[in-house]
């Protein structure tokens, strides 16, 4: 019997987003047939289709399956890891959304045809990898949360809704943003000491080294290290943003002034003018107020990677 990476699942739930971003009619059906010719499956394999917010989240707790395939972007495996977190069940992300920045770092630059490829060959793996816990909206996130601009950015793309298609809403959003940056009053502690205090455009706190696909706010992060990465960025005005927007798609932003980078358990973000934070996490904006605690929950979720992934 052929496997996925040595690996037999007794059965498959695969649940795509019909709504996501780069899906096509065939996308659900050309990765069930992958996954049930990989010869990985023991039993049976269901597809089911998503109708709205919430929905993903909720076939994954109605349904058992060893291994859940979710067919989507960022917001689609969101809702599935908050169901598999802490479990034996195994989670595959495939990119078919907009932006697809779990799934990067999970398949690198693959898209979603080469994944389906990988996963009919079975030449795959499982990876325990870490989440995080965000205490006060009792969520975990897979991506990560971020504060400022990378939120604020998800909230301005609404704008273009209909107007601009996947992710050319982020960019121009983005774009909107770099002449007006946000600029809170804003302390970020890591396991008890302030990294940074004052007016602040951007936290990010991962999890995931990229966001929006392209942008790589935590260039060190890496996924099974037991700590979260953080880094803030002091409000920006002129050539300063244009120096640090040049260089975050490199992740060479790192020694720049104005930007921290640090490693730890627990990382506590707070506006410190008791105002609520524009926050997201996973490419989705939650309400939140003054305060934002995440800690990483080592090893928490079993996910699928490239079997040849070289390990750090
Ligand atoms: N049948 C549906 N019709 C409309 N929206 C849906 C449907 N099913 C799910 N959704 C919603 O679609 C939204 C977008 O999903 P998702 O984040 O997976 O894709 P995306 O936005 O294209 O990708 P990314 O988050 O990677 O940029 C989510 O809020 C999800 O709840």
């Amino acid at each position: 019997m052929r496997t996925l990476g040595g690996t037999t699942f007794r059965d498959c739930l695969v649940v795509a987003n019909p709504a996501a971003g780069s899906i096509q009619d065939d996308t659900a059906s050309r990765v069930a047939t992958a996954v049930a010719r990989s010869g990985a499956l023991e039993g049976p394999l269901r597809l089911v289709r998503t109708e709205g917010p919430g929905h993903a989240a909720a076939l994954a707790a109605g349904d058992p399956a060893e291994l859940v395939v979710a067919i989507g972007g960022d917001g689609t495996v969101s809702e599935v890891t908050q169901v598999l977190a802490g479990t034996d069940r195994t989670l595959c992300a495939l990119p078919a959304g907009s932006g697809n920045s779990t799934a990067r770092a999970l398949w690198g630059d693959r898209s979603c045809d080469e994944v389906t490829d990988l996963l009919r060959h079975g030449r795959t793996r499982t990876w325990r990898i870490d989440l995080l816990r965000l205490a006060e909206l009792d969520a975990v996130s897979v991506l990560g949360t971020s504060t400022g601009f990378l939120a604020q950015v998800l909230a301005d793309a609404a704008a273009y809704d209909g107007v601009l298609s996947g992710i050319d809403r982020y960019y121009a959003a983005a774009a909107g943003l770099l002449s007006d940056m946000p600029d809170s009053p804003t302390r970020v502690s890591v396991d008890g000491a302030v990294l940074s205090d004052g007016p602040t455009s951007s936290v990010a706190i991962g999890g995931g080294r990229h966001r929006a696909r392209a942008f790589e706010f935590l260039p060190r992060s890496v996924l099974d290290d037991g700590l979260l990465d953080v880094s803030t960025i002091e409000h920006l005005t002129g050539e300063a943003t244009e120096r640090v927007a040049a260089t975050i798609p490199t992740g060479d932003h790192l020694d720049l002034p104005g930007v921290t980078y640090a490693r730890g358990r627990e990382v506590v973000v707070e506006r410190t003018d008791g105002h609520p934070l524009v926050a997201e996490h996973d490419g989705t904006v939650v309400d939140v107020g003054p305060r934002l605690t995440a800690s990483v929950m080592p090893a928490a979720l079993t996910v699928l990677t490239v079997l040849d992934r070289p390990r750090p």
